[in-house]
């Protein structure tokens, strides 16, 4: 699939415009704060419906303005599909495909496949538990779309057992907990299956793409919630849950929240038996995180079919030449974007200027 046209409509601090791109490497360039993230990011807007720099809805508005639209016609099999992002202030996003209103922004997800390299993604590597969990739910999500709402239904169902352990603690009976507890290890189990068999398959994509560019080893341990060492089946992984929600009971009600389950889990790498997050430099968590947007590009296609396309924000000029041409050489075939400062740098097919917030094609 390729973005053949994008409409862009009081978005950030692009001018109001329609923009033809090309099905190979577009380059983006400019001078700094001129529109170029911009672009990328209404791009994967109406990929992800959300913003991939975690920017609130309202805050994508251009300064004095109450709404924007964002537009991209995406052709795929030689037929173009519309899909349509519009949000006003205070009021609810409306995101359409071909005319057609979605009920959420979740059901967008698969339609137009994106993957988005940034400076950001250091931070899955880097920071907290929280950051690569909601890394590898969304890499889950686009492919499994039961996946999102196990997730869904798995939190909702969390939130209110958190607040039967506040009745619980006010005098109420523990055995409404069975309930919430049941429904929890449903969902839960269902997570924690997808997560283990997601993971091993990142490990081996992780473990080929490193190698082809360093000569370190790396391992990807799945921190889950149950203490499985190895992968096993849905039952096994059910009863486990069971047991560990039962044997914390009094932890959750002395914290008041679940302390087990898929919301506490993480994910760790380990490069040459050290876990990277500590112990790598920063070079090698680049490196890392390369490797694991390499990865979900090559998973995606692997399970979708599809030729998704490549977003890549501020990257190119962080990695060094053999990494560059490396990545250039994998993505080469696929639509697509790259943000740059300096036009000369790269190779494309297509060259845009971004300049006070004007797409110019050359
Ligand atoms: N809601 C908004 N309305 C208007 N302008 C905005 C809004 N949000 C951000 N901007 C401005 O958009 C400008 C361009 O931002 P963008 O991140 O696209 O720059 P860029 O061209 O990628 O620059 P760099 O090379 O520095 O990364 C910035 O000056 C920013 O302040």
């Amino acid at each position: 699939m390729y973005i053949r046209e994008l409409f862009v409509d009081n978005f950030r601090n692009l001018q109001k415009q329609k923009v033809e791109f090309c099905d190979g490497v577009n380059i983006l360039y400019g001078l700094n704060a001129q529109g170029k993230s911009n672009l990328l990011e209404s791009i994967r807007i109406l990929s992800m419906g959300r913003s991939f720099r975690g920017s609130k809805t309202t805050e994508l508005i251009k300064f004095g303005e109450d709404y924007f639209y964002i537009r991209a016609l995406v052709q795929q099999d030689n037929e173009d599909k519309k899909i349509e992002f519009a949000y006003k202030k205070n009021e609810n996003k409306v995101i359409k495909i071909n005319g057609n209103k979605l009920k959420s922004a979740s059901e967008l997800l698969g339609h137009f496949l994106t993957v988005i390299f940034s400076p950001e993604d250091l931070n899955i590597i880097k920071e907290g538990p929280s950051h690569r969990r909601k890394y590898i739910d969304s890499c889950i999500s686009i492919v499994r779309k039961s996946y999102l709402y196990n997730i869904i239904q798995y939190n909702k169902i969390l939130a209110n057992r958190n607040k039967v352990l506040k009745s619980i603690k006010e005098g109420k009976g523990r055995e409404i907990l069975e309930v919430f507890d049941e429904q929890l290890v449903d969902y839960g189990s269902k997570i924690i299956l997808t997560r283990q068999q997601y993971i091993k398959t990142m490990e081996s994509y992780v473990k080929k793409i490193l190698s082809e560019i360093s000569k370190e080893s790396v391992d990807i341990v799945y921190l889950n919630s149950i203490g499985l060492k190895e992968m096993t089946e849905e039952e096994i992984i059910k009863n486990k849950l069971k047991e560990k929600l039962a044997k914390n009971i009094d932890l959750d009600l002395k914290y008041l929240t679940t302390q087990t389950g898929p919301h506490r889990e993480d994910f760790k790498i380990l490069i040459n038996g050290y876990d990277s997050r500590i112990y790598s430099s920063q070079g090698q968590q680049r490196t890392l995180a390369l490797c694991l947007k390499l990865t979900e590009f090559e998973i995606l296609k692997s399970e979708t079919n599809k030729r998704p396309v490549l977003l890549l924000d501020d990257v190119m000029s962080e990695l060094d030449d053999k990494r560059k041409r490396y990545v250039l050489e994998k993505l080469k075939g696929f639509q697509t974007f790259i943000t740059h400062t300096n036009k000369n740098d790269l190779k494309g097919d297509c060259y845009f200027e971004i300049k006070n917030g004007v797409v110019i094609k050359e």
